[in-house]
């Protein structure tokens, strides 16, 4: 498979010296193109940061981040307008659609903006996929959340974007709109070939993913193929634990580590072995 984005002993400092937070502590992963990542942790461990540096909207401290052949980290602020402009989709938690205009005109915005002409086939497809041909017309407080944000991901690949960055995408909606927009997701991936890297704190929305990787303390500690809500919740579970007892005693912690320094995680050979997850 073909690598969409890999990150190479990606370090991010915020602040110096003393006071220093350490968001990632040396991240190697590399994300498959066609594939639909989640990506889980607790508050604080540094998924919003790998995410937001990925995209080149923060700059990294350290490391290095391959996207189609080039360094990211290398280049300046014009060169990553255009990048997230051509190749880069966002959806976010908040939808984020612009209240005077149409779902229509919310969708074909990233083309608007960059002067482009909309493929007006790739359009009705995404429109028919995500099921909003009746809602085109339609202004955002026209639109129930989960229709908002289908908005939202008809928007993000409207441009084709080689890759798109999920933010929390279902934490404002119910049940049954994070169960439609999750499945459109992972449709997106398998009917349309889209590369989806998604951050979500519902074990459930990552249960739809073909990989989920679990953040604690700027490092993965566990990647899973084909996650499951369970085993999901079981490794967050063990993550909390082994936090809580490091917080108790920072000697000697028993629990899930990170993987080995130096081994990137990939879709196909990135689980460590079982025993590997825990220390002797
Ligand atoms: N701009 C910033 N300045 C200083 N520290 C920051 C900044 N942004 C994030 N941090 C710190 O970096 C660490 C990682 O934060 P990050 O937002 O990536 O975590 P997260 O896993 O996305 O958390 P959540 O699930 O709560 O969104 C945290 O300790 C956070 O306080």
């Amino acid at each position: 498979m073909t690598t969409a984005i890999e990150a190479i002993g990606l370090v991010k400092d915020y602040g110096r010296g003393e006071g220093a937070v350490h968001a990632l502590r040396g991240v190697d992963v590399a994300f498959e193109q066609g594939r639909f990542t989640a990506i889980m942790g607790p508050s604080g461990s540094g998924k919003s940061t790998l995410m937001h540096t990925l995209a080149g909207l923060d700059s990294a401290t350290r490391g290095r981040i391959m996207f189609d052949g080039a360094d990211i980290t290398a280049m300046n602020d014009n060169q990553l307008t255009m990048l997230r402009r051509t190749s880069i989709g966002f959806i976010f938690q908040s939808f984020n659609l612009l209240p005077m205009f149409t779902a229509e005109q919310n969708i074909l915005m990233p083309l608007t903006l960059a002067g482009a002409k909309p493929d007006r086939e790739w359009f009705d497809l995404l429109v028919a996929t995500l099921g909003l041909r009746q809602r085109l017309d339609h202004r955002p407080n026209e639109l129930s959340g989960g229709q908002q944000q289908r908005v939202a991901i008809a928007r993000a690949l409207i441009a084709k974007p080689r890759l798109v960055f999920a933010d929390e995408p279902t934490g404002n909606l119910d049940s049954v709109s994070s169960a439609e927009v999750l499945s459109f997701l992972k449709r997106s991936v398998k009917e349309l070939g889209q590369t989806i890297i998604m951050v979500t704190h519902d074990a459930v929305a990552a249960s739809y993913a073909d990989r989920a990787i679990v953040f604690a303390d700027g490092r993965i500690v566990a990647d899973e193929p084909d996650p499951t809500a369970e085993r999901m919740n079981q490794l967050l579970m063990q993550e909390r634990e082994r936090a809580t007892l490091q917080a108790a005693s920072p000697q000697g912690v028993q629990g899930i580590v990170p993987l080995p320094a130096g081994k990137t995680a990939r879709a196909a050979s990135h689980t460590a072995p079982a025993g590997a997850r825990h220390r002797r």
